[in-house]
């Protein structure tokens, strides 16, 4: 067991016993203690229920086994094993920081979005940071002014297992109501802990995402599962399973009335919509949009799990709507890599994907809120890209370009095709922040009204982008390259 488990687990317990009066365990915890964010020991520091001391194991599909201590349900699980390499510490202050200015969500630490993210279906979650579970679990009920929406980025936990070096059998955080251990033991994720990370993480980095079995108490002993045995989600429409299974509206008094297309859509997707007074209507991923879309100034295309080409009749109905509709459309992650497909270009899935709060993206074009030759900083949470490509389809350019690998990070509706399209790969809306890009939100909301005032006569459509790369040069892919690389 690791040394900070050890201490934390024989502190946590000599409490839960009564051990420690209030006295010594301040002195014994000063810091802790007397943080500001937590108004008392009884309340905010001691995690009530520990998790038994039953043993876990990871096991991966290519052979490797990881013994450790099992939190969270009581369960075992198969899924698909990935790595995000999100930071826990600066999300708390920041989020108490914005939620005071905009009034906007709260979610005390990056376990708390990623895990309620629906696009974590049928994944194990493997968090890099070393220490997971610090700022405990906020109450998930809507706040006010965002009614429907919860605070996190769903209503429940949606990956199927988590791995952590160490879980925090303390928590402290002014929002946190119970520890990561009873809310994965709530929603019935169990955990493992007390494993090298780091290992998994090279394993994952060097193979790739890989198919794994998350065994829990008695089945830690049973025989390791046959190749056949192992689960792959992505052969499966989870778009199916996440999505509303009925169209229904948010902030029905706003002004400019954007469809949302929900193949799982985190929450603040729509939160950084309606917080920009748009009415929302949420539709299933597999709607006929096409039929209603004249009651719509724009479209949104949400996030979402799996393999975009899982949906591929959703795909054609999108490329109708982008060949005969000209009004704004913005698509995030799986929507920009439905956009993609719909536009003619290909996706693949990548070795590892893209997971974490802090991935580098450059801007090749400009548009709204965004600079082209500036870099910014996302977040992001995907295993499938968009394939850079030479010929570009016509009407369409490169948008961003990943710094790390050079992957589409967006895409764009060139100037002269007359429409106003953007894909994005990585998450403007992300609960967590970094917040770099949120202005798109902005940006597009904007475009769809300057379109409802243009169609009302005498406002002028706002004239989006211009483009740094010259898509149509010759080697578009190697210069796209040498821009992201000298980024
Ligand atoms: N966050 C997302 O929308 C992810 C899209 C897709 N499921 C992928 O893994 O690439």
């Amino acid at each position: 067991m690791p040394y900070a488990t050890q201490v934390l687990r024989t502190l946590a317990k000599s409490a839960v016993s009564g051990s420690l009066t209030s006295k010594t365990s301040a002195s014994a915890v000063p810091r802790l203690a007397r943080t500001l964010a937590t108004p008392s020991a009884a309340s905010g520091l001691f995690t009530p229920v520990l998790p038994p001391n039953d043993p876990a194991v990871l096991h991966m599909i290519s052979g490797q086994s990881y013994n450790g201590q099992a939190f969270g349900a009581k369960r075992s699980i198969y899924g698909e094993t990935v790595f995000s390499t999100s930071i826990t510490s600066c999300k708390c202050r920041r989020w108490w920081f914005i939620r005071k200015r905009l009034a906007t969500n709260i979610s005390p630490a990056p376990d708390t979005e990623s895990m309620t993210d629906p696009s974590y279906l049928g994944q194990i979650l493997v968090f890099t940071s070393p220490m997971i579970g610090n700022y405990g679990v906020p109450k998930n009920k809507p706040i006010e002014g965002m009614p429907i929406l919860p605070v996190l980025e769903s209503g429940g936990v949606q990956c199927s297992g988590v791995v952590v070096s160490d879980v925090a059998l303390q928590y402290s955080h002014h929002a946190a109501v119970e520890s990561l251990h009873e809310w994965c033991a709530r929603y019935g994720v169990p955990g493992i802990s007390g494993v090298d990370t780091r290992a998994i993480t090279t394993l994952l980095r060097d193979q790739g995402t890989t198919l794994g079995r998350l065994c829990v108490g008695d089945d830690v002993n049973a025989p390791r599962p046959t190749k056949e045995e192992y689960y792959d989600p992505s052969k499966e429409n989870l778009i199916a399973k996440v999505s509303t299974k009925e169209p229904y509206v948010l902030n029905p008094d706003g002004d400019v009335n954007i469809a949302l297309l929900d193949f799982g859509s985190k929450a603040n997707i729509a939160r950084s919509l309606v917080k920009r007074n748009a009415r929302v209507t949420v539709l299933p991923w597999d709607y006929d949009f096409n039929a209603v879309r004249d009651q719509y100034d724009g479209l949104f295309l949400s996030n979402g799990p799996g393999d975009p080409k899982s949906i591929m009749d959703t795909v054609q109905r999108v490329r109708q709507t982008i060949q005969e509709w000209n009004k704004p459309i913005f698509g995030i992650c799986m929507g920009h890599q439905i956009l993609g497909l719909a536009a003619g270009l290909e996706a693949y899935r990548m070795t590892f994907g893209n997971r974490g709060h802090n991935q580098p993206v450059l801007a090749l074009a400009s548009s709204g809120s965004i600079k082209a030759g500036r870099v910014y900083v996302t977040s992001q949470n995907h295993q499938y890209a968009l394939k850079l490509t030479e010929d570009f389809p016509e009407g369409w350019a490169p948008f961003f370009i990943n710094c790390n690998d050079s992957s589409v990070e967006g895409i764009i509706s060139t100037p002269e095709s007359g429409k106003r399209i953007w894909g994005v790969q990585f998450h403007p809306e992300s609960a967590g922040g970094p917040l770099d890009t949120i202005e798109m939100f902005t940006d597009f909301v904007d475009e769809c009204r300057a379109g409802v005032a243009a169609r009302k006569g005498g406002y002028q459509l706002g004239a989006t982008s211009s483009l740094m790369i010259n898509h149509t040069s010759p080697n578009v892919v190697e210069e796209v390259k040498r821009v992201a690389v000298s980024a």
